[in-house]
């Protein structure tokens, strides 16, 4: 009793640290949290997700939630290193407030800075601060702590029909790229959601049969104002090839022609991403060798099946996991460009202050006077479209996401980075409405008729795509967009048809479970009634062993090896010991194992004889008459 007690109270007394642990994470004032080594985290809470779903309450989205904002500091470059650079950051992991402190005089990266009228301390308060500065620090945040803190929650979002959107935003060099795609070596959060993604679908599927999983993917770059597609493959000495951007009611905002591929594991989803890797607009500058000059665009579209064996209908969620790496703000000035990288820096720009804008728009959205408010709807009027990538964002920004935002900063660079953290601070009160995407349910026949209507919509379609064709070439951009809507429904047929195979694909994986459940059923009854578990009848075996043992003493003088074969002889001819029934089989099964011990030790017994002889022939080689060893050589000339 009082053991059990004592457990229990252990176990209380872990669940209370692992509360503890959960809501303070500062090493100093967990010293237990050290000794467990479980802080090897970052400045910010680490992931409190189980690996179930199940969230705080408090680190959770509401629908309507605010985007999410964390701010990560990269440790010392080498150029930094090199002019005796100071971090000018501060992060306090207990109340993830980051400090932004002002400069010495000895730097000559901070000499403008020097020239504002007011240069003083600052502190900005995010949902996570990443400490990614000092490597040997004990709050130091890699690649694994920022995804567990806020890509594996978005995740299950995404599996729980919302759409998601993670962008990085920072001044050039100052980690955007490490932190979404990151190197082999370290992987960031674009590759870890991969796997993380088709890790659960690996689950889900052995767990139940009833859903399937359709993922696709596309990637894209705006760069110059352009929108390319980086699945399609650059060919040399030709122009590049830019897409347009339209709005449907909707789906908002989307880029036509876009290549969206399906991809089935891990494997598939990652060599299309170092496809689109390798066709970034990338180039080196002062600030960063490997500068991106575009903002990429990652998307991951999930679309979950869920099939009702027994009423035979079918319910869809669809999620958007978008992943955005954008180009780096930079001044002129520090980067040192000129010509083709000058152009690209301020069109990065231009559209890095109209981001600016909708953020400042969005985020005063409930401050709005209506005098201020636009002639239309009565909201302010966000300038999404002053933008492609604005543009392109729109439901993300303000739309139908769950959005966050990485700003990233380098650790010795005042105004840049205060500029960066005035952004996050304001993307802080952005709203934004995310809602589950998810049908009712359809039944078998219902999508039979929705494919079928679909046909023969396409049918009259195609017939007066051709009679516009001939009738009226001068209209072309009535042509034009026949064709497109022609176009947009033949592709969504093409996923209808796809999906409902991918429900029959889900039904035949659940009757071949069904079928493989009857089998190992039907082999077991089968067994059970070839090889009865024979009944053993304790009370005969009891009487027998005392016969014996009586029949023991008297024969106490006779020869034990007699004796035993005696016994053995009397039980096997009284047949009591085992049921009746299946005497014969197990006797008959005793006499064939016997004859096959006998036959086996029988070769046995020949083996042994030609081995004998075998040594006896080498004893001759090698020995003498003596039985000493003979020299080698005339072992040799034996
Ligand atoms: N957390 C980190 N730990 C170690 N090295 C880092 C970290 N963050 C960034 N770096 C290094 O800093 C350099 C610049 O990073 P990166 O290319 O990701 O910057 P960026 O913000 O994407 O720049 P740009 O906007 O010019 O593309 C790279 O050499 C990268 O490896």
């Amino acid at each position: 009793m009082f053991h059990i007690l004592q457990q229990r109270s252990r176990d209380i007394i872990e669940d209370i640290e692992e509360t503890l642990f959960g809501i303070c994470l500062d090493t100093r004032l967990m010293p237990m949290a050290t000794e467990r080594q479980i802080v090897r985290s970052s400045a910010s809470t680490p992931s409190l997700r189980a690996r179930d779903g199940s969230l705080p309450i408090h680190a959770r989205m509401d629908p309507g939630g605010n985007v999410r904002v964390v701010v990560r500091v990269r440790a010392f470059l080498p150029r930094e290193i090199e002019r005796d650079a100071e971090c000018l950051i501060r992060m306090d992991p207990l109340s993830q407030v980051t400090t932004l402190l002002v400069p010495n005089d000895v730097d000559p990266a901070n000499a403008r800075t020097k020239s504002r009228k007011v240069i003083e301390e600052k502190n900005f308060t995010f949902d996570n601060s990443f400490w990614s500065h000092d490597v040997e620090d004990p709050h130091y945040a890699t690649q694994e702590d920022v995804y567990n803190s806020l890509g594996e929650e978005f995740l299950d979002h995404n599996f729980e029909g919302y759409h998601t959107c993670i962008f990085a935003y920072g001044q050039t060099g100052s980690g955007k790229s490490y932190t979404m795609m990151g190197t082999p070596d370290q992987p960031g959060l674009i590759p870890r959601t991969c796997e993380d993604l088709f890790e659960r679908i690996a689950q889900a599927q052995s767990e139940t049969p009833n859903i399937s999983y359709n993922v696709r993917v596309s990637y894209f770059e705006v760069y110059n104002e352009h929108v390319r597609d980086l699945l399609v493959p650059v060919v040399p000495n030709q122009p590049p090839y830019y897409l347009k951007i339209r709005e449907s009611p909707t789906e908002g905002p989307y880029v036509k022609d876009l290549t969206e591929v399906p991809v089935r594991n891990i494997n598939e989803i990652l060599r299309y991403m170092r496809v689109g890797d390798a066709s970034r607009t990338v180039a080196s500058t002062k600030m960063n060798d490997t500068s991106s000059r575009s903002h990429a665009v990652f998307t991951i579209m999930l679309k979950q099946i869920h099939h009702d064996m027994e009423t035979d209908e079918t319910t869809e969620r669809s999620s958007r996991i978008r992943l955005v790496d954008l180009a780096g703000s930079e001044r002129a000035k520090s980067t040192e460009a000129t010509g083709a990288r000058l152009r690209e820096g301020s069109n990065i720009n231009k559209s890095l202050t109209t981001l600016g804008r909708v953020i400042a728009a969005l985020a005063d959205q409930k401050q709005v006077t209506p005098r201020k408010r636009g002639q239309r709807g009565g909201e302010a009027i966000v300038p999404y479209r002053d933008s492609i990538l604005t543009w392109l964002l729109k439901d993300s920004l303000g739309g139908n996401s769950k959005t966050a935002m990485i700003a990233c900063i380098a650790p010795s660079d005042y105004d840049e980075t205060l500029s960066t953290l005035r952004y996050a601070d304001q993307a802080k009160r952005i709203r934004t409405r995310a809602v589950v995407n998810q049908d009712s349910g359809i039944s078998a026949a219902q999508r039979d008729a929705q494919i079928e209507a679909m046909s023969e919509e396409i049918r009259k379609l195609q017939i007066a795509v051709g009679d516009t064709r001939r009738r009226e070439k001068d209209n072309a951009r009535d042509q034009e967009e026949r064709l497109e809507e022609y176009q947009a429904r033949v592709a969504a047929m093409q996923r209808m048809m796809e999906e409902k195979s991918l429900v029959a694909e889900g039904k035949i994986r659940a009757l071949q479970t069904e079928n493989e459940a009857l089998r190992l059923h039907l082999r077991l009854a089968l067994d059970s009634l070839k090889n009865p578990i024979p009944e053993v009848k304790v009370k005969e075996v009891v009487e027998q062993e005392q016969e014996d043992e009586k029949g023991n003493e008297k024969e106490e003088e006779e020869d034990v090896n007699k004796e035993n074969e005696e016994e053995e002889e009397d039980r096997s001819e009284s047949g009591e010991t085992y049921v009746d029934d299946d005497d014969d089989y197990v006797s008959g099964s005793y006499e064939g194992q016997a004859d096959d011990m006998q036959e086996y030790m029988q070769g046995l017994l020949k083996d042994l004889g030609v081995f004998r002889r075998k040594i006896g022939d080498d004893k001759g080689r090698f020995m003498d008459n003596a039985g000493m060893r003979k020299p080698l050589e005339a072992r040799v000339n034996v």
